[in-house]
């Protein structure tokens, strides 16, 4: 007999289109997305076997997606265990960031480094993490703009009022400008290395933000985080460093420790990781 929807009905609907949702997102550009792709793809072709009443292949269709029920959690163990840990975190709750999204704001970011350096045009950004900076920028110019190459290139162009200092973005704006950052005092630092490259030390010495430096002088860009500091970074790594922290929702120690890895695979590109210790 044919009821009629209710509305716990509806409720019930949207609760499990609204999980597997965040659940297919929390998926996303892991192993597993590929799995789900395949689980999808073995079920059309066996809804279609069953309907068409090819008994053999549904037959082989049903045993073979039995087995993989089962293979499942033992070869994707570490992807189920982090989709749990992100579920225990909140993440099924938290809006995230996309793929499109980010890429767009690491390519603006990125774009306007690329341009300050090609005219020497010194340049501070910290990329603000966990870590509140609000004592830092609360005394700044506050902006609260849309992150874009051409409003990062306006703050540091010669002559601008807001040109001295740095920037502080956060993953989806420029929070302010013109902020005076603390200076490291880290004996170890290059002597050819001025206040624009302390500062930048500095603020990730007493945070775990980020700092991105474009130096007038060297017409170089340098990378500084927890207190280190790597030197003439090329393209490609700052493109890999922008994306992982516009992709990153907060997480601390995976960051660093894919910008680490990130650093470590282009070393023989010529970067000088721990250049603060030069
Ligand atoms: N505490 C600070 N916080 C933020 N920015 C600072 C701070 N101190 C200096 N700066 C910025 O650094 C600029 C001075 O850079 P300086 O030439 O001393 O450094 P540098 O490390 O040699 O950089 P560059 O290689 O670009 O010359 C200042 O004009 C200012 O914009």
């Amino acid at each position: 007999m044919i009821r009629f929807l209710s509305i716990r009905d509806i409720l019930d609907i949207l609760i499990i289109a609204f999980l597997i949702y965040r659940i297919l997102l929390l998926l996303m550009d892991t192993r597993a997305m590929q799995l789900v792709k395949g689980l999808l793809l073995i079920g059309l072709v066996s809804v279609l076997a069953r309907a068409l009443h090819f008994e053999v292949l549904s037959w082989m269709l049903g045993k073979f997606l039995g087995v993989l029920f089962i293979a499942i959690p033992i070869v994707f163990q570490p992807e189920l265990r982090r989709m749990l840990e992100e579920i225990g975190k909140g993440s099924l709750w938290r809006q995230t960031v996309s793929k499109e999204k980010a890429q767009s704001l690491a390519d603006e970011v990125l774009r306007a480094l690329m341009y300050l350096q090609s005219q020497r045009i010194g340049a501070l950004l910290v990329l603000q993490r966990s870590t509140g900076l609000k004592d830092i920028w609360q005394s700044a110019v506050k902006l609260n703009a849309e992150i874009s190459q051409e409003a990062i290139v306006s703050i540091f162009w010669p002559g601008n009022p807001l040109h001295d200092g740095a920037a502080i973005l956060d993953r989806e704006r420029i929070i302010a400008a013109s902020c005076f950052l603390p200076l490291s005092d880290n004996p170890d630092i290059s002597r050819w290395l001025g206040t624009r490259h302390r500062a930048a030390l500095g603020i990730t010495e007493v945070s775990d933000a980020i700092s991105l430096v474009v130096s007038e002088e060297r017409g170089e860009v340098s990378f500084a985080i927890r207190g280190h500091l790597s030197r003439g970074l090329k393209e490609a790594q700052l493109r890999q460093l922008l994306l992982h922290y516009f992709l990153s929702e907060n997480e601390p120690a995976s960051l660093l420790e894919r910008i680490r890895r990130t650093l470590t695979s282009f070393r023989s590109g010529g970067v000088d990781d721990d250049e603060a210790n030069r």
